[in-house]
């Protein structure tokens, strides 16, 4: 369903940084009126970007911004949100949906950091959302109606794609497989484009050759959904052949277990994170 017919709210981002830029383009692409949506930040520099790009309404004032807002995204780093909700703690926030993007921040900490009881839904979305192939996971504590669950699927889902998760543990778990994720990617094609470059190949064949097959390998991934994924990969292994030895030298330099202990250790600094805040 389209945005527009979902929602009317008006929307205010408190932190005008790449995610938040990641939303915004989103939501404008899908038709969300850009009148109704409202991008705050210190600095001007990306308030004017934004104002530029999207023709949305950009202030320095949180507080103003936040008290004309239906919605209210939180998108500043985790280790100044208390300062940032705190700043806004004098306002009556009763009528609001909150809606948190920040990693490690457990959803009961917004409530001390308002002073007040308040409508929060966490999300963890991804920088691909700026294109609509975003992937976010949505929690919600069980006294949120499904209403306000409605609108932030909605918001969410104009950069991509949603899952929901039944716990803040899952969110963590969203952080490793897709908040995080498209990182590990961008080092790994980053990683097959320097040593194209070292075999000779020139930069822009080589990064070319990389994007093109990540973009159709990952295609392959989402339009064979009836294959494994070792079945996607044998299929391009001949017996004895070159895909063979390369992913051999994979597996021999424990890949799997590699990507394993990145994927626990991004989960165990958002635990670490939790207990920090
Ligand atoms: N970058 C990513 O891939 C993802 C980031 N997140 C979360 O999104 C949040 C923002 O991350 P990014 O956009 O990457 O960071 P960023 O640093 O690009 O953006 C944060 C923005 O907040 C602004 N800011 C600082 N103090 C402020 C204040 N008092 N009032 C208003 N704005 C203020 C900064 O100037 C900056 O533009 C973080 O909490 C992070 O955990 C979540 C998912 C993915
Ligand atoms: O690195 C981080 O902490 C944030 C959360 C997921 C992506 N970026």
């Amino acid at each position: 369903m389209d945005v527009i017919e979902m929602t009317q709210a008006k929307v205010c981002f408190i932190g005008a940084g790449n995610m938040t830029r990641s939303i915004i383009s989103g939501l404008v692409k899908h038709g969300y009126p850009s009148a109704l949506i409202h991008a705050t930040n210190p600095s001007q520099g990306k308030l004017d970007a934004l104002q530029q790009d999207f023709s949305i309404e950009v202030s320095n004032d949180n507080a103003a911004a936040a008290q004309a807002a239906d919605v209210i995204v939180l998108s500043v780093k985790p280790q100044l949100m208390e300062a940032v909700c705190n700043a806004l703690s004098h306002l009556n926030l009763a009528d609001k949906l909150i809606i948190t993007i920040a990693a490690g921040i457990p959803a009961a900490r917004y409530q001390e950091y308002f002073k007040q009881p308040i409508t929060l839904i966490r999300t963890m979305p991804n920088t691909p959302t700026q294109i609509g192939y975003g992937m976010t996971g949505i929690y919600a504590e069980d006294n949120i109606s499904a209403e306000h669950k409605a609108i932030c699927e909605t918001l969410m889902q104009s950069g991509g794609n949603v899952v929901w998760v039944d716990s803040e543990e899952g969110l963590n778990q969203v952080i490793a497989l897709s908040g995080s994720s498209p990182a590990y990617f961008f080092l790994f094609i980053e990683s097959m484009i320097a040593s194209g470059v070292k075999m000779g190949m020139p930069e822009d064949k080589a990064r070319l050759l990389a994007e093109q097959a990540a973009l159709g390998a990952a295609q392959m991934v989402i339009q064979n959904q009836q294959l494994s994924l070792e079945q996607l990969r044998t299929n391009v292994m001949s017996k004895g052949g070159t895909t063979a030895k390369a992913v051999e030298t994979f597996q021999q330099g424990d890949l799997g277990g590699l990507v394993d202990k990145a994927m626990n250790n991004c989960v165990a600094r958002a635990q670490e994170m939790a207990k920090m805040f």
